[in-house]
């Protein structure tokens, strides 16, 4: 009963496979690969975006920082929600590798910011000229770290207000596949035909060992993302490894398909907390994260069954009255099964 984040779920099978599959004789490195040009010509299919530019990193921090540093100047501001993972978790990265650029926190409830917010917080920037930050870009995280969702046309409002303004939108996608299986939207709808200008697309928590791919719609600052991946780190030198693994991934909708499995089982676990006594949700359960608060004695049940999960906050007592609720972040994965979220359930039901 693992539900402490995807991250700590199994490579899918078939990932593994493929990179045996890749390891024998030689291989170009850098990114030279011909599998690299493999994934490029399936992502620029899948999103129908012939043009766009495409690179592989192994982390979800590396994709985001490194785009928010192509895209941002260090003296502006890039517009994000309080509890975006680049503003919670991400140790400075997005302001290091952007040269300074400040995070201005917009609101709206469950992660999600609403064009309200957005618009007054973009307005409310760089009102003194050259005493204040600037206006530079905004980001928005879809599948949100609430496990709520943008649908595409969530996301075209929000760029909208952005492109008025002249800013570029970053999609912190490190649970796209998640969000897109949720909204039914195309891939193109979900990103470029909504506004989206820089994608981080996530492999990571969906079943890849670590890799996420950049994707700029726009290829005009390839070769800039470029220098900055190789200058900060992330070029990967046996790149066959990254590419093999992306390769697999989009093969027959694995990805699709893993997706889809961890949103069903984290709608079966949402469902079944919401008929335990004194359970409730904290965010929708709209994609493969659930928040949810239950008594103190499900949570010993759980826990002493050796259930891994992180109350949320943290810092919650464990000990204390057996009726009050604690909240907890139950996230799930592609290897979750059916049989993990009845055990959970059985065991908070008490
Ligand atoms: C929404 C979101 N974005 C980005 C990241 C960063 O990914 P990584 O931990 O691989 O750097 C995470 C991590 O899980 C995340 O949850
Ligand atoms: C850092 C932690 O939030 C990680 N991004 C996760 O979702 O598990």
């Amino acid at each position: 009963m693992y539900f402490a984040s995807d991250n700590s779920s199994p490579a899918h099978p078939r990932v593994l496979e493929a990179l045996t599959g890749v390891n024998n004789g030689y291989a170009m490195p850098y990114g030279a690969d011909a599998i690299m040009d493999r994934v490029r010509d399936r992502i620029r299919d899948i999103f129908e975006a012939p043009e766009a530019a495409v690179y592989l990193v192994a982390t979800g921090t590396s994709a985001n920082a490194l785009a928010l540093a192509t895209y941002c100047p260090p003296w502006a501001a890039v517009f994000c929600h309080r509890n975006a993972h680049i503003e919670e978790d991400e140790c400075g990265a997005p302001e290091f590798y952007t040269g300074g650029s400040k995070l201005v926190l917009v609101e709206g409830e469950h992660a999600k910011m609403t064009p309200e917010a957005l618009q007054a917080t973009i307005e409310a920037t760089g009102q003194t000229g050259v005493h204040n930050v600037q206006r530079g870009m905004v980001s928005i995280t879809n599948t949100t770290e609430n496990g709520t969702v943008y649908s595409a046309t969530e996301v075209a409002t929000l760029a909208e207000i952005a492109h008025a303004h002249g800013l570029p939108v970053h999609m912190d996608g490190a649970r796209f596949a998640n969000a897109l299986v949720a909204d039914g939207a195309t891939p193109a709808e979900m990103t470029w035909k909504s506004g989206v200008d820089v994608l981080s697309f996530g492999g990571t928590k969906n079943g890849l060992l670590g890799v996420e791919a950049v994707v700029m719609f726009d290829p005009a600052k390839a070769w800039e993302f470029e220098l900055r991946r190789k200058r900060g780190g992330h070029l990967f030198s046996k790149h066959r490894y990254l590419s093999a693994q992306m390769d697999a991934y989009l093969q027959d909708d694995l990805w699709l398909d893993m997706a889809r499995s961890a949103n069903a089982a984290a709608a079966k676990l949402s469902q079944g907390i919401l008929s335990v006594e004194g359970a409730s949700l904290l965010h929708p359960t709209d994609a493969n994260i659930v928040f949810a608060g239950f008594p103190r004695a499900g949570h010993r049940a759980a826990q002493e069954a050796g259930a891994a999960y992180y109350l949320w906050p943290f810092e919650q007592p464990m000990e204390g009255p057996g009726g009050e609720a604690l909240t907890a972040r139950l996230v799930c994965s592609w290897s979750t099964t059916d049989e993990d979220v009845e055990r959970f359930l059985d065991l908070i039901r008490g």
